[in-house]
């Protein structure tokens, strides 16, 4: 299977690195200072499972890149549009990473709905330097499935590369809902820390950070049911569970970007909450709060000056 792994940051650096070190065909589209590097020196993720180095290709564009049988893509949301403009019609698969809920109707207003596969994954993961990834923890599990829920000889494919690369996948019947739960997961962790500004053990240690975690998922929860999105009474409270099974300094990506000055995300997590709250009636204000509170670092540094 030719995989082109698009972003090779956290994510895609990550899992593409992995691919690659088990000997499958995988090839990065960077850009910047961190494609230099990749080009020099291949891609080298420093883990708690291990130091892996790619040695795999690194191009600018998804069209130098050639023909794929699997694009991944694992840029912020915010490049979304302009690599799948890129894409064209290659015929490859298409399985996007990232977070959110609607990042695969993005997907699909670019290539046919057929070629877009569903998926979430779980990890923590940043570019410490051009060419570094960093993991953080040892959480590393990517959930993929067909929308229609068939098994797929493609899916098939996909799972037994991972699994051979030491990569925790499984392939879902119901891909929609995972990436329905990775959702409401992830909008309470990435709400907490961020506003709040610390990491995961601080948040479910006080009782009063540790409700509004609660609180932001449950409202999460019940939009996606809302959106017809089967989700179980007792998610949260099991999603509770799991977050006190989390390394203590574990944080959102969102809570690194923030904490780095960079864009953040928020839009499309308790901002995309918010929005599809007001569509389908259901109110949102906790996650309304969050979305108001980090506004003025939704693009990156705040400029006092401009008042
Ligand atoms: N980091 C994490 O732990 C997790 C992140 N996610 C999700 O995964 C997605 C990716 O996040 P993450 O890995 O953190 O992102 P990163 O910023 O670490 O990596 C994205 C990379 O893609 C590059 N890029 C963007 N557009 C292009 C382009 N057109 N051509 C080539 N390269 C491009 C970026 O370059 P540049 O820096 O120049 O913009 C950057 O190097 C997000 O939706 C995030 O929410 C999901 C689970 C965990
Ligand atoms: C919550 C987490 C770490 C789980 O993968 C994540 O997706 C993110 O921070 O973006």
């Amino acid at each position: 299977m030719r995989i082109v792994v698009v972003g090779a940051g956290g994510v895609g650096g990550y899992f593409g690195t992995r691919l690659a070190v088990a000997g499958h065909d995988v090839t990065f589209v960077a850009r910047g200072r961190h494609l230099a590097a990749i080009q020099e020196h291949g891609l080298v993720v420093r883990s708690p499972l291990g130091e892996f180095r790619s040695t795999a290709p690194a191009v600018q564009t998804v069209a130098d890149a050639g023909p794929a049988d699997l694009v991944l893509v694992a840029v912020k949301l915010w490049d979304t549009e302009d690599v799948m403009a890129q894409l064209g019609a290659t015929g490859a698969r298409v399985l996007s990473l990232q977070n959110g809920v609607a990042k695969d109707d993005v997907l699909r207003a670019h290539v046919p709905a057929e070629s877009v596969l569903g998926g979430a994954c779980y990890i923590s993961a940043g570019i410490q330097e051009p060419g570094v990834v960093t993991h953080f923890g040892g959480l590393q599990s990517l959930v993929f499935g067909e929308f229609d829920g068939r098994p797929s000889a493609f899916t098939d494919e996909l799972l037994a590369a991972c699994v051979d690369a030491g990569i925790d996948a499984r392939v879902s019947a119901a891909i929609t809902r995972v990436t329905w739960e990775k959702f409401v997961f992830l909008v309470g962790i990435s709400a907490t820390t961020a506003a709040v500004r610390q990491p995961i053990g601080v948040i479910r240690a006080n009782t009063r950070t540790r409700e509004l975690l609660r609180d932001v998922m449950t409202e999460v929860l019940a939009v996606g049911r809302a959106a017809g999105v089967d989700l179980s009474d007792d998610f949260v409270t099991e999603r509770l569970a799991f977050v006190d099974t989390l390394p203590a300094d574990m944080a959102a990506s969102m809570y690194h970007d923030l904490e780095r000055g960079s864009r953040l995300e928020l839009p499309w997590l308790s901002g995309g909450v918010v929005s599809l709250g007001e569509r389908l009636g259901v109110p949102t204000p906790r996650n309304r709060t969050i979305a108001d509170v980090l506004a003025p670092y939704e693009l990156g540094p705040v400029q006092r000056s401009g008042a």
